[in-house]
């Protein structure tokens, strides 16, 4: 149950409110047994005229319609104030369950997260959690129209039971008969549950990927592919229409035979007095329509409630893949890290098998090799986004497993290959994550990235905003933005995925330099092809079949194909 204090509030409420329109409810009869003068026939209005003169109350035609006004304001000033909770704890609900998501997914191991779709995400956030708070609404809703029902159930008993109970017993059939009408909106708002996430992940997919599309006049696929699923959206929103629809024509018919039913046993066979006739009248037909509200809003709610069950499904499984961080000691990086004896795969396919390598503080490593043979996954491991298989990664002697994985990434400042920037100022882009971080944090690092120069140009300096996905930058102006980012926080180990590969030669040479000072007092490892960053390295490894091999490097490496080809002649007389 969501939020159990606030609900329990709301339903008190809701029930004080049932039994003030109740007492202002058993005033009816005696007013108009009054009015029709027939106080004698029945018996019930003399035991409320009788217990109204007992505390002193002469029941009037004007003191009775008193009553009924009376309890029809405080019912109504109680809706009021109990609505409005039930509102606040709606707007509650969606952002707890936007959060709970989001902390749980933050939380996952990298491995699960990177298999989420981003567009599925999106849609949890935004659709799935209005959708299950709206839920959330309709319940209480539900809840509190079945209170009412049973408020006007008890008055009604107190007048004719007998008439009470057939009502409530025709009632139960009607709600039966057209059950299967809740049945068909369940099914139809589980389908467009499904269909809305398939729709965001796919639409998030295609434009991320439209530029190439376009270019290509190839646009149209997406298009028809995303036609279909909204077509079939379109299709299940209209079946939960028709079955809503339904509901309503189907409930005025049989709400009409109900009550002439009601009519004709009142009258004919339980022989009632007039003034109890039409206050019965006027009770089943409330009771009746309230039965039918109820029904509606449950209608509503089998319409939501998929939405409800999707996100907590989706909460469940991430917080089932969170990270595992059994690791506790605080790290400390004075000597260096090695790693022993590693195996990794992703499933079938192994990717590092035995690898041994060491790496000192305060050096600067590149780690060469080509394409798909494992390169990011080293940087993975080195901080922690991934566990070896087997083997060991020891840092300063001390196994990673050990360490506190939060505090260690603390320490690493990471640029990652795709450069995707957030739709907000360089500023924040930069300073983003670490509310430390001062505007001073961001210049220093635009300065060491060699971005300062083409920052300040701008005519809003640090405060432009980049674009979707940092699109309204060039590719190396983004990469410097993204080094930028992994220096403000002065890391002590710096990991670099492919950092140079969009800068011309000039940018690329700025940001050798600086990696070059940077690492006469933190440690850097970058993963490149660029000849110009691997002349600037200390140490250039080849990661082949698994393993890596230390680069012997006679002379300048003058361009990439040379690096592989050292790395295969020495990978092959190895094997050999
Ligand atoms: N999350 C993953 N699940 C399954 N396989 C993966 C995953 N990530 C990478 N791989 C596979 O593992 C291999 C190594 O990937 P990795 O990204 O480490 O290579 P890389 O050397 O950095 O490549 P590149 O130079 O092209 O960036 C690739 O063949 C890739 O297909």
């Amino acid at each position: 149950m969501l939020f159990p204090r606030r609900t329990a509030y709301v339903l008190i409420a809701l029930l004080a409110a049932g039994v003030a329109e109740g007492l202002s409810l058993t005033a009816l009869l005696p007013l108009l047994s009054t009015a029709v003068g027939d106080t004698a026939n029945s018996e019930v209005g003399r035991r409320i005229v009788g217990g109204l003169r007992s505390v002193g109350i002469e029941p009037s035609i004007g003191v009775m319609l008193l009553i009924i006004v009376g309890g029809m304001i405080v019912k109504s000033l109680i809706l009021l104030l109990a609505n409005r909770q039930v509102g606040y704890t709606v707007a509650r609900v969606a952002t707890a369950l936007r959060l709970e998501l989001i902390d749980a997914l933050l939380a996952s191991r990298w491995q699960y997260y990177l298999r989420q779709p981003m567009g599925s995400l999106a849609n949890s956030v935004a659709t799935e959690a209005l959708r299950a708070a709206n839920g959330f609404e309709h319940s209480v809703t539900v809840l509190a129209l079945a209170i009412q029902v049973m408020v006007y159930g008890i008055v009604a008993m107190f007048v004719s039971w007998q008439a009470t109970l057939a009502s409530f017993l025709v009632g139960f059939v009607m709600l039966r008969l057209l059950h299967k009408l809740i049945r068909a909106t369940r099914r139809a708002g589980t389908k467009q549950t499904q269909l809305l996430r398939l729709l965001l992940t796919y639409l998030s997919d295609v434009l991320g990927s439209v530029k190439s599309l376009k270019a290509m006049a190839r646009d149209n696929v997406a298009d028809a592919i995303l036609r279909d699923q909204t077509r079939q959206l379109e299709k299940a929103t209209r079946r939960e229409i028709m079955a809503r629809e339904a509901l309503m024509a189907l409930q005025e018919p049989l709400l009409a035979t109900i009550i002439a039913i009601g009519l004709y046993l009142a009258l004919v066979l339980l022989d009632l007095s007039l003034a109890e006739v039409m206050v019965m009248v006027f009770l089943l037909t409330r009771l009746l329509s309230l039965l039918n509200k109820t029904q509606r809003k449950y209608q509503n709610l089998a319409a939501q409630e998929s939405a409800y069950w999707a996100l907590r499904t989706a909460i469940e499984e991430a917080r089932g893949a969170a990270e595992r961080t059994t690791g506790t000691r605080e790290p400390t990086f004075q000597t260096g890290i090695s790693l022993r004896n590693i195996d990794f795969d992703y499933g079938a396919k192994p990717i590092l098998a035995g690898l041994n390598l060491d790496i000192s503080v305060k050096s600067f490593t590149t780690i060469a090799g080509p394409s798909g043979v494992g390169k990011s996954t080293m940087l993975d491991l080195l901080c922690g986004l991934a566990e070896p298989k087997s083997g060991e990664i020891l840092i300063d002697g001390i196994p990673l497993r050990e360490i506190n994985p939060r505090g260690w990434r603390r320490m690493i400042g990471y640029v990652s290959q795709e450069n995707i920037l957030l739709h907000d100022t360089i500023l924040s882009n930069i300073i983003v994550g670490a509310p430390d971080l001062v505007e001073a944090d961001a210049e220093r690092a635009l300065r060491q990235a060699g971005a300062w120069d083409f920052v300040s140009a701008l005519p809003e300096g640090l405060n432009t905003i980049v674009g979707e996905r940092g699109g309204l930058l060039s590719g190396g102006q983004r990469q410097r933005i993204a080094i930028a980012r992994a220096l403000a926080h002065q890391p002590v180990f710096l990991l670099l995925d492919e950092p140079t590969s969009a800068l011309d030669p000039e940018s690329e040479r700025l940001v050798c330099q600086t990696l070059q000072k940077l690492a006469q007092d933190l440690t850097v490892v970058a993963v490149s092809h660029q000849p110009a960053l691997i002349n600037a390295a200390d140490n250039t490894y080849t990661l082949l079949n698994g393993k890596v091999e230390r680069l012997q490097r006679s002379s300048e490496v003058e361009n990439a194909s040379d690096i592989r080809s050292v790395s295969r002649k020495e990978a092959s007389s190895a094997s050999r």
